[in-house]
C-alpha cells in the first residue's frame, strides 16, 4: 500500500550547512499497518513525513501509495488520501468556525460527491449528515456533540487534536500521519487522545506512521515499530518483539547501534 525506496533528501547542498536529512531510506507499510517511529533528534522523522505528505520534494526515490506514484503530486491533491496531525492543537481546524462548520469542511473536502464545498457554495450539512457526525464525535467521549455550535478556538487543546482527528478520518484516509500529536499535551490529556487515536486507527483500519518521542507510547500502540538515527532506518520491531521490551532496553539497543543517544526529550519522559 505505501511502498518508500531509496529516498533522499539534502538541505542546503554544496554550503557549510548541507544536511543529509534521509539517506535512501526504504520502507513498505501493508494495508491496515500501524508503524511508530522514535529516532533522535534531527534523526530525519519529520523530514520523511514531509516528503510523503509533499510539504518536502525529496531529491532522490520513489513514492508509491495505493499503487500511485506520488512524489512529484502536489501537496494540495496527496492531502485528499493522507490526513496529517501535528505536534500543535491548533493546526488543522479553524478557530473561528464552529464544530459543525469544521466537520462539514473536511467532509466536503475528501468527498467527490459532496464536491460543492470546493467551489465555495456552503450548502450546509443535511440532517442526517449532522446525525452521522454527531454520532461519530460521541465515541469520543468528550462531549462534543452536545457542543457542535461552539467554537473551535474555545476549546481545550485535548478536544482540539480529537476533534482534527476526526476531521482527519471523517473520509477515511489512504494513509494516516502523526508527528508526535499528543506531545504538547498534559499526560492526562495525551493518553486519552493516544486512546482516542488508537481506536479510530484500529476500528477503521487506517494504515498509519507516528512519530513519538515517547518510548512507552511507541511500544503500547501499533504492529510495527521503526528506530530512526541520522537519516537511517536504524532497526524495526514487530508487535511481538516489542511486547517484550522495556523503555530501558530500547534505549540500551538504541545506544549500542548508534552513535548518538535518543533524544533528550525521550530520555525525560
Ligand atoms: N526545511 C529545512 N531546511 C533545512 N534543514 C532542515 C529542514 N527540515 C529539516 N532539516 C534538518 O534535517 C534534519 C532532520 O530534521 P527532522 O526535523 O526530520 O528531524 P526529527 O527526527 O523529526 O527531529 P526532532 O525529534 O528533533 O523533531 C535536521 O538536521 C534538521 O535541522
Amino acid at each position: 500500500m505505501l511502498d518508500i525506496n531509496n529516498l533522499s533528501i539534502t538541505f542546503h547542498p554544496g554550503t557549510a550547512n548541507e544536511k543529509k536529512a534521509l539517506k535512501e531510506v526504504s520502507l513498505h507499510l501493508d494495508d491496515g499497518d500501524f508503524v511508530t517511529i522514535i529516532g533522535s533528534n534531527g534523526a530525519g522523522k519529520s523530514t520523511l513525513l514531509n516528503c510523503i505528505s509533499g510539504s518536502y520534494e525529496s531529491d532522490d526515490g520513489t513514492i508509491v501509495l495505493d499503487g500511485k506514484e506520488i512524489q512529484y503530486m502536489k501537496e494540495h491533491k496527496r492531502s485528499k488520501m493522507i490526513g496529517r496531525l501535528f505536534q500543535d492543537p491548533l493546526k488543522g481546524s479553524a478557530p473561528d468556525m464552529t464544530i459543525e462548520e469544521n466537520l462539514e469542511l473536511a467532509f466536503r473536502r475528501g468527498n467527490k460527491k459532496n464536491g460543492l464545498y470546493d467551489r465555495f457554495l456552503k450548502i450546509g450539512l443535511t440532517k442526517d449528515e449532522r446525525e452521522f457526525m454527531k454520532e461519530k464525535i460521541s465515541h469520543l467521549e468528550l462531549g462534543l456533540e452536545d457542543r457542535f455550535n461552539t467554537k473551535v478556538g474555545l476549546l481545550s487543546g485535548g478536544q482540539r487534536q480529537a476533534l482534527t482527528l476526526m476531521m482527519s478520518t471523517i473520509n477515511t484516509p489512504t494513509l494516516l500521519l502523526l508527528d508526535e500529536h499528543t506531545a504538547a499535551l498534559d499526560p492526562k490529556t495525551a493518553k486519552k487522545v493516544m486512546e482516542i487515536t488508537d481506536k479510530v486507527v484500529n476500528e477503521n483500519k487506517i494504515t498509519t506512521i507516528m512519530i513519538t518521542h515517547n518510548i512507552q507510547q511507541a511500544l503500547e500502540y501499533g504492529n510495527r515499530m521503526i528506530v530512526m538515527s541520522e537519516g537511517n532506518i536504524l532497526m524495526e520491531f514487530s508487535k511481538e518483539e516489542k511486547s517484550k521490551m522495556s523503555v530501558e532496553d530500547v534505549m540500551k539497543i538504541y545506544q549500542s547501534k548508534s552513535a548518538q543517544d535518543l533524544s533528550d526529550k525521550m530520555i525525560l519522559d
